[in-house]
């Protein structure tokens, strides 16, 4: 039998280092994942570097890798990605950012670069695009809240560039940076003056804005302060249909990951009670992944949680969630005719808080599989399985072939 139809599930940020709160245990290994474990007893594990080794890669980069648009031809910026995963589409001359709803302290710093990872935040983007006036720059925007604490910003007008700085310092304790062009370019030019007039007039209206005025009486940190990062025009991505000769469908609450999917040209499925946090209702994002597989070829979904648990240093939040993954996880047990393709698309290690460059687990599992010695869904057990150790730009090739869609390379 070959299978006809692949889910391509994504968990991000899962995989970790060893963590002292759980006696020098990965929370992946730590955790019981009966599911999980399952599927890599009946397929195939490998370990993977999404972009290359020693390469710490971003979601997007990663995502793209795991897609088969590799970076380093496809990617010009997280901005423009993101935008797209919200209700923004990219055009020409627009320049897009990823945002951050921010807390600063009343000495300039920046005391929680979330925001108390704040949710619902709807009303401030709404006041943000009420109040914000850029049109004596000659600059229009468009602005949306994302998943949590994220948004996106775009801009519009003429003459805009695309290579400017960022404001976020990437930590806490730190001012938040002036946006700085990054050459001599009036068109780089006028977008840093843009964006930093953005900051300024969106940080007025977020002090004023009453959802603040009630975080702080709840004794929450208040979003009065926007970091922004990622500058860049939408790139062209051949589309993911043409390439590969199958329909496909994007599952995920996280609009940077939504967004790539759109611009590669798969339908984005949104799912209520979803939210790319632990509070994620991942048994109604399973459901709309399996009707998905019955109208699409393809189906790439991401689970987010595990990923927040690690940027947050959040071991045992982290185990504990992936325990919920893997509850989640069990009706995908009876998918005999679907390759199932998990893997992460880096790793949030809880001791870095942040991407690493150690390889992912990837388990593939299906009809026409070469099923390996691997029992066990963790960093180190899947080192030991029948795919070695490949790149992310592998793994698209790799479903391709097991699904009788490659191409033969020579006569
Ligand atoms: O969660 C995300 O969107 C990113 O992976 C991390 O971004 P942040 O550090 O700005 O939250
Ligand atoms: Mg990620």
């Amino acid at each position: 039998m070959i299978a006809e139809k692949v889910l391509f599930l994504v968990l991000d940020g899962i995989s970790d280092r060893p963590c002292e709160a759980l006696n020098g245990q990965t929370p992946l290994s730590a955790a019981r994942t009966p599911v999980l474990d399952r599927l890599a007893a009946e397929g195939v594990c490998g370990i993977m570097d999404t972009v290359a080794p020693g390469i710490r890669p971003g979601s997007d980069t990663s995502h793209l890798a795991l897609l088969g648009y590799p970076p380093q031809d496809y990617y010009t910026g997280r901005g423009p990605l993101e935008a797209e995963g919200t209700s923004i589409h990219m055009t020409a001359g627009m320049i897009g950012f990823r945002c951050n709803f921010a807390t600063v302290g009343g000495d300039g710093l920046i005391t929680d670069r979330r925001a108390g990872r704040i949710s619902g935040t709807g009303p401030l983007s709404e006041a943000i695009r009420e109040g914000v006036d850029l049109s004596a720059l000659g600059v229009g925007f468009r602005f949306e809240s994302g998943a949590g604490h994220r948004a996106a910003l775009a801009l519009t007008g003429e003459g805009l560039g695309d290579a400017v700085s960022s404001n976020d310092p990437k930590k806490e304790g730190a001012r938040p940076l002036t946006i700085q062009a990054c050459s001599d370019d009036p068109a780089d030019e006028k977008t840093a003056r843009a964006c930093n007039e953005f900051i300024r007039q969106s940080a007025e209206i977020l002090a004023r804005h009453p959802l603040n005025a009630q975080r702080l009486e709840e004794g929450l940190p208040p979003a009065n302060l926007l970091l922004i990062r990622g500058a860049g025009k939408m790139g062209a991505f051949p589309p993911f249909q043409e390439r590969y000769g199958l329909s496909g469908s994007v599952i995920s609450a996280a609009t940077l990951i939504s967004g790539i999917g759109k611009v590669v040209g798969l339908e984005h499925i949104p799912v209520p009670g979803t939210t790319g946090s632990v509070d994620s209702d991942l048994d109604a994002k399973v459901k709309a992944t399996l009707g998905e597989l019955e109208r699409k070829d393809f189906v790439l979904m991401n689970i987010k949680g595990a990923d927040e648990a690690g940027h947050d240093g959040k071991a045992i939040e982290k185990r504990d969630f992936i325990e919920v993954i893997d509850a989640a996880l069990e009706p995908l047990l009876a998918l005999s005719d679907t390759l199932i393709v998990i893997c992460a698309d880096h790793s949030t290690p809880c001791s870095v808080r942040d991407h690493s460059a150690d390889p992912v687990p990837v388990v593939i599992r299906g009809p026409g599989v070469r099923v390996d010695p691997t029992v066990r869904f963790d960093e180190v057990s899947c080192a030991q399985g029948g795919l070695n150790r490949i790149r992310g730009c592998d793994i698209m090739p790799i479903i391709l072939d097991l699904i009788n869609k490659s191409h033969k390379y020579g006569a």
